[in-house]
């Protein structure tokens, strides 16, 4: 297990591979499209072609994992393999679970995803901080203890996401402000482990000049947003903005040249969009 801390490790692997964090979401519309049966089979075979396109062109890969969980334990199963592989192959891993309970129950879920002997050990996880962003204290601690990101909820990609997050808190910020403000916090002491999710689809309207860690940002192709949304809507912060797109480079396959060549093609505009 490295010892460099999660951002010095982040850093690195954008400064070679880029920013773009590409998704493993195997819909079942996908599994259609490449010809692959709905089952745990049919899951594995895409995650190996996914692995084969990505692995040392992209810095990041985020598995969707509710697309496993619905093939219960052999889907699990086809999940821990492809957090192992890619691991081992040096590509970053967030494990996009968006786990959200009361502490204790969080630090189950901490073990499952964070945990260096556990087998989805993953290189961060998505929370939610619906239940109160210190009921993700026990995870940051866990985190922060591996060396290991939390990306935490703020504004997210989808417009349901409004009536929650805009909601003006008691003391007149908006929530999803009152959590950017908790992570500025937290990583002022836990060296940028808590990063935060923010959509690319629209303005967020946050005030983010103060937070310094990574944003993770999905939306980017099947949602609507364009590198240059990102570009205008991350302006101030364009740094550690982690842009995110799964069917959209997805819908490039099943030909592993083509899932790689939409990768690379996308991270490239990417980066040159954000320069
Ligand atoms: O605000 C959020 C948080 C997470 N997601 C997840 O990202 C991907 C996006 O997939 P696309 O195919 O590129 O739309 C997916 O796994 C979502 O669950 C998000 O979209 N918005």
């Amino acid at each position: 297990m490295s010892h460099r801390s999660w951002s010095d490790r982040l850093r690195a692997a954008v400064s070679a591979r880029g920013r773009l964090c590409v998704g493993i979401d195997p819909h079942p519309a996908l599994l259609e499209a490449w010809e692959l049966p709905r089952s745990a089979d049919g899951l594995e075979v895409f995650a190996e072609l996914c692995v084969e396109a990505f692995v040392g062109e992209v810095a990041i890969v985020k598995p969707q994992v509710a697309f496993f969980e619905a093939y219960g334990s052999a889907g699990y199963a086809v999940l821990e393999r492809t957090v192992s592989v890619l691991r081992h192959a040096g590509t970053l891993v967030i494990a996009d679970a968006k786990r959200g309970d009361i502490g204790t129950t969080m630090d189950a879920y901490a073990q499952a995803w964070i945990e260096p002997e556990s087998p989805l050990s993953s290189d961060a996880v998505t929370v939610s901080p619906y239940l109160g962003f210190d009921s993700l204290n026990e995870t940051v601690e866990r985190a922060v203890r591996h060396h290991r990101g939390v990306f935490v909820l703020a504004r997210t990609s989808n417009a349901e996401g409004a009536t929650l997050q805009q909601a003006t808190a008691s003391d007149g910020r908006s929530v999803a402000q009152s959590i950017v403000d908790a992570a500025v916090v937290r990583n002022r002491v836990d060296r940028d482990t808590v990063g935060l999710v923010v959509g690319a689809t629209r303005d967020h309207g946050l005030d983010l000049s103060d937070y310094v860690g990574p944003i993770l940002a999905p939306g980017l192709g099947a949602q609507g947003a364009t590198v240059a949304d990102l570009a205008d809507i991350f302006r101030d912060c364009r740094e550690l903005v982690l842009p995110n797109s799964s069917r959209g480079v997805l819908a490039a396959g099943p030909s592993v040249t083509a899932l790689r060549d939409a990768a690379t093609r996308l991270r490239d505009e990417i980066e040159a969009g954000l320069a």
